[in-house]
Parts: C-alpha cells; structure tokens; sequence
C-alpha cells in the first residue's frame, strides 16, 4: 500500500459550531492506482485529502505512508516528508510567477539540493507538450499549459504519491481531457500513485478507483468507473441529504 488512513476523526470548531470534517473515515491507498475522491460539497474530500498528505493534523486515527507513521510526526518532519515524498497539483496551479517553466518544474529537486534526471525531464515535457514553452513564465501560460508545467512539477522528484485537488476545475474540457489522460498514463504505465479530488464524474471514470465520501466517512469504492456508474452512486449519496429538504 502508498497510504492507509484509520478510523480518521477530525473536528473543526468547538461546541455547538463543531464541524466533525472526518468521522470514521478508512481507506486504502494501493501502489501505482489512480485513485478518484468524490462526495457531496462539505462532505470532508479536502480535509481526507490533507490528512493524508499531511498538510494537516487529525484528531484521532492513523495515516500511513510506505512505512511512515505520519500521525506520530511533528509539523517540521511532516513538512521534510511532503517535500521529499509526496508531489501536489492544485486547482489554481500554485506556479511561482518570477521563475520560468523549466525552473517552476525543477523547482522540487532545487529546493531538495538533487540533480534533476534529464531522461525523466525530457520524457515529462515531451509527454506532456512542454516543450516548445519552457523558457515561459507562468503568465505568458494558457490555464492548460500552467496546469502541465504544474503535473510536470508534481512528477519531477518521483514522489511516492501525487495528491491532486481538483486539477482541471480551471481548464477548458479539452485540456482537461488531456490533463486526465496523462494522469492515467502515469499510473498505468509508469506505476505512479495518484489521489485525485473531483467533483466532475467524467474526470473520477478516468481513474482505476472511486472512493465516496458521506458525512466524513467513506461510503462506497467503485472499481473500473463509468461516468454514469459515478453519477449513479453520487446520486444514492445524495437522496437522504433531500428527504424533507
Ligand atoms: N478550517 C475549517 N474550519 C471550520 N470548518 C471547516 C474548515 N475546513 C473545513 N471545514 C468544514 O468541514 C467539513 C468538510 O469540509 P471539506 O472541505 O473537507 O469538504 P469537501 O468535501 O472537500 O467540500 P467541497 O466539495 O465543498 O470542497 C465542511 O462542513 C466544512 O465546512
């Protein structure tokens, strides 16, 4: 297994205004799958997501990396082991504005003091169409260029697992479609980890998995999604949420 979370409980809030993000929730993370995280808005997607990236803390329960207890790590650790370890792809492409594309995808090996594997370079930017803009900076970027040189960044270092939160929320459907599929080709044919959030069944039937979220807990996992198989158990999550709404 990449990650393993248990029995995850996490409570924003005291009181009355408590909020339990994470009750209960358990899930398995194999090897080299892509995996799709749905659920209803609120239902705890980005706060399962940090735990298991550790870019936050729970409660109660344990997250599991390789052979890494990551719930037993202090925040300086847990910021080495994100560094060193993990890879991230976010919705607004979190590129830095003053480096160029080539720079911006280095940039984890740079702050890492590793060399950057020129084979595994070259193969990222020609797979994913890079090649002709690396001496760009981000704003002289299409959306669906940033978000490559943004994939490309995530993948540079080899991380074990790479955490996408909502990777084509701001794309075009065709970058989109082409984002998706280069995403899938990493898992499968590369062995890359994948944890990808969405909201879009269309982007979660190009993954291997779909776990669902209800109410901080995982509810259902779907192997070998259709977008219709997705939109059909999204709709069974969401018809109690409706009874008497
Ligand atoms: N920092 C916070 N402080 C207080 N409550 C929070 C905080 N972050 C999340 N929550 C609450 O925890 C619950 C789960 O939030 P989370 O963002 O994980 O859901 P989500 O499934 O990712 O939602 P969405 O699809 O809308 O992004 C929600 O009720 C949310 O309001």
């Amino acid at each position: 297994m990449a990650a393993e979370a248990h029995d995850l409980v996490k409570i924003y809030g005291r009181g009355d205004t408590a909020v339990r993000a994470l009750d209960g929730a358990s899930v398995t993370i194999p090897t080299g799958t892509f995996t799709a995280v749905m659920g209803p808005s609120g239902s705890g997607k980005s706060t399962l997501m940090h735990a298991l990236a550790g870019l936050d803390t729970v409660d109660s329960g344990r997250v599991v990396l390789g052979d890494t207890d990551l719930t037993a790590l202090d925040e300086r650790r847990r910021t080495l082991l994100r560094r060193e370890r993990l890879g991230f792809v976010f919705q607004s492409f979190n590129l830095i504005p003053s480096l160029t594309a080539a720079e911006n995808i280095a940039l984890p090996l740079t702050l890492a003091g590793r060399p950057v594997d020129q084979d595994w370079y070259e193969e990222l930017v020609a797979t994913l169409g890079l090649a002709g803009r690396l001496h760009h900076r981000p704003a002289e970027l299409s959306g669906g260029q940033q978000q490559r040189v943004a994939v490309a960044r995530a993948l540079i270092a080899r991380p074990e697992i790479v955490f996408a939160d909502e990777p084509t929320g701001n794309l075009d459907s065709r970058s989109g479609e082409a984002l998706l599929e280069f995403l899938r080709h990493a898992a499968r044919d590369l062995g890359q980890t994948i944890v990808m959030v969405t909201h879009d069944p269309r982007a979660a039937a190009y993954a291997d998995r779909v776990v669902f979220l209800a109410d901080g807990r995982v509810t259902a996992e779907l192997d070998d999604p259709t977008a219709d198989a997705v939109l059909a158990q999204m709709a069974r999550l969401d018809a109690p949420a409706r009874i008497g709404g």
